[in-house]
């Protein structure tokens, strides 16, 4: 592995970049505070000083963030893996050592990097665009995957509004994030290849940090796993006779094993279950069908494994 940068090696507090506006701005920072972290800040500051922990908080726009970690001026940075792996091809194509990674996918922000056509085109498949024009942002993830196409087309790149480009006649086709595709559609386009899925990650150097740093990243890291385990998970609580139990829990794939306490001289289970999927009112339902009685279904704030 390589060794910390220069600049890493100066600091001992670690220091995080996240969009100071955008999409990911806020789901970035209230993850990073339900890890525990707080900052003294005001909300358009370009820094903020950690205070519940030696962890600081960068503002900036997103596509600084790669470049910044790979400059050790900042350790781990909230971004999408879109932007990330365009600038990580972007590096290898001018031969530049790969700097930063995805060190965890954080569960927000999913789009998918599509190549849209007009709508009136009949798709027949990747070998269409054959010396076609293609206006993206993504010059780089496009230009590796025509070329494992084995597909010679021309990109041209804008940096925004790429949606326009065919109705302008500056390209035929475009390679852009879609998400719920009312951009495409009210611009007469249709989605024909997904290129990438993508979602906000955290990303990391590919180098080591300091020891100090690494023990701040690792708690963080800990932390943030816990908090994305159960995001959307629920405890659930109920009681049933023992003959049930396993006939219940078979109703509850998506639960840890539970935990059973013995009520009443053991004719009765007290259980409970960290649910990981939606436990809706039809599932509390058919759970009481099957013989659960007095459920219960709590939120779970945090868990450290
Ligand atoms: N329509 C969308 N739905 C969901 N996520 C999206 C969508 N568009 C973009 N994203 C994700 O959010 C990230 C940030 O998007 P945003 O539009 O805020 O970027 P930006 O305008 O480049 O921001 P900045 O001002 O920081 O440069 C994108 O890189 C992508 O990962
Ligand atoms: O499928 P949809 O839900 O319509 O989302 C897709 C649009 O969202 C993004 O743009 P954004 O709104 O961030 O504007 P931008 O052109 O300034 O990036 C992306 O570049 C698409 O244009
Ligand atoms: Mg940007």
């Amino acid at each position: 592995m390589n060794p910390p940068s220069a600049n890493t090696a100066m600091r001992d507090r670690l220091r995080i970049a996240i969009q100071k506006n955008g999409r990911l701005a806020e789901p970035a920072r209230a993850l990073l505070g339900s890890c525990g972290l707080s900052w003294r800040e005001s909300p358009d500051r370009l820094f903020c000083y950690g205070e519940s922990a030696p962890i600081d908080l960068l503002l900036v726009r997103d596509d600084d963030i790669p470049g910044l970690i790979a400059d050790g001026l900042c350790d781990l940075g909230v971004v999408g893996r879109n932007l990330l792996l365009e600038q990580a091809a972007g590096r290898e194509a001018d031969g530049k050592p790969a700097a930063f990674r995805e060190w965890r996918a954080l569960g927000f922000g999913a789009c998918r990097l599509s190549l849209a056509v007009p709508q009136a085109w009949e798709w027949q498949g990747p070998e269409q665009l054959a010396g076609l024009r293609i206006a993206t942002s993504y010059p780089a993830i496009l230009g590796n995957w025509l070329r494992e196409q084995g597909i010679a087309a021309q990109s041209v790149e804008l940096s925004g509004s790429v949606e326009i480009a065919p109705r302008l006649g500056q390209a035929d086709a475009i390679c852009d994030l879609v998400s719920s595709g009312a951009t495409l559609a009210a611009n007469q386009l249709k989605a024909v290849e997904d290129i990438l899925h993508s979602e906000a990650v955290l990303a990391g150097p590919t180098g080591a940090l300091t020891p100090v740093l690494a023990g701040l990243a690792d708690m963080l890291l800990r932390r943030m796993d816990g908090v994305i385990r159960i995001r959307d998970s629920k405890l659930l609580m109920f009681q049933a006779p023992c003959e049930m139990v396993e006939s219940l829990i078979r109703l509850l794939p998506d639960a840890e094993p539970p935990i059973r306490y013995p009520l009443d001289g053991g004719e009765l289970v007290a259980l409970q279950a960290l649910c990981h999927g939606v436990v809706s009112w039809q599932r509390l339902e058919e759970l009481k069908r099957a013989g659960a009685r007095g459920l219960m279904v709590l939120p779970v704030e945090r868990m450290l494994a």
